[in-house]
């Protein structure tokens, strides 16, 4: 009998994380005595944008690694889509796409040579290459600057040419981190709904981690991080609720014991 409600429970749980864009469940890691994430547990829908909200240190980058398989989980489990990225990474790091906070396109090659250069490192062949990336370049407006070395671009185009070059293979779950750092307010306002309109028109699932409170719009799925441990999970109407606050500036300082401010930089 308990054998019985044991594997029930086991097919629940798979058919749950089946169902999840992304599951962690217990995830913890160390660099040495310092605890990045603690017993870190949550799960996010498919075709939703679910930001990961902490301050500078929180762990957002660590578990960024740990999710595409930089590193490994000394505890705990993840899975893309039901795919453990430990057990089956290959499956799992197929349905991903990630932008990294630091700039990795190289500035001495062309926009169009960096990213047909990706597109061979995913397998993927230049005659079909090609015609994704114009349709691409075409959908963030930077056709014209195709054979322009990265080198001559802003800092918001870069960062829209990396944003692009995730999106050649077609994941289903894109991670950004911190993307919009750096940015000015333009530039931070139209990849956010370039971002955005993803989600609504192509259902991909977007994990999108921020110190930027600003950035959360009202419909979010909201995860906050503090000092590695996973301190709220919800839509940002449940967050409020829950702490009895009213806007997520004050839920999150509540959250995190930081005074009430807009939150911009680090951990004061
Ligand atoms: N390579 C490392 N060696 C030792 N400690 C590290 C290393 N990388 C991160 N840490 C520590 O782990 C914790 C989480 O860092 P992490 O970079 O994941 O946070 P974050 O939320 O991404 O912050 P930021 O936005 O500043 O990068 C911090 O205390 C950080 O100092």
């Amino acid at each position: 009998m308990k054998l019985q409600s044991r594997l029930t429970e086991t097919s629940q749980d798979e058919e749950r994380a089946a169902a999840a864009a992304l599951e962690l469940a217990s995830v913890s890691y160390s660099y040495g005595q310092r605890k990045a994430l603690d017993n870190v547990s949550f799960s996010i829908e498919p075709s939703r944008f679910t930001v990961l909200l902490g301050l500078n240190g929180a762990g957002k980058t660590t578990l960024f690694s740990l999710v595409s398989h930089l590193f490994s989980p000394r505890t705990g489990r993840i899975r893309v889509f039901g795919q453990d990225i430990n057990r089956n990474s290959g499956p799992a790091l197929r349905r991903l796409g990630i932008v990294f906070q630091a700039r990795t396109l190289d500035l001495d090659l062309s926009v169009r040579q960096n990213l047909l250069y990706h597109a061979a490192l995913h397998g993927i062949g230049t005659r079909v290459a090609r015609p994704r990336i114009d349709e691409l370049l075409q959908s963030i407006d930077m056709t014209d600057r195709i054979e322009e070395k990265v080198r001559g671009l802003s800092g918001g185009q870069i960062r829209r040419v990396e944003i692009i070059r995730a999106l050649l293979h077609r994941p289903s779950l894109l991670l950004l981190d911190e993307a919009t750092v750096g940015l000015d307010i333009k530039s931070r306002a139209t990849i956010l709904k370039d971002i955005r309109a993803l989600v609504q028109q192509q259902g991909i699932s977007v994990l999108w981690a921020t110190h930027l409170i600003d950035e959360v719009g009202q419909a979010d799925q909201v995860l906050v991080l503090d000092q590695g441990r996973l301190v709220a999970d919800g839509q940002v109407s449940t967050i409020l609720s829950e702490t009895g606050t009213e806007t997520i500036n004050q839920a999150f300082s509540k959250l995190t014991g930081i005074a009430d401010l807009n939150v911009r930089g680090g951990r004061p």
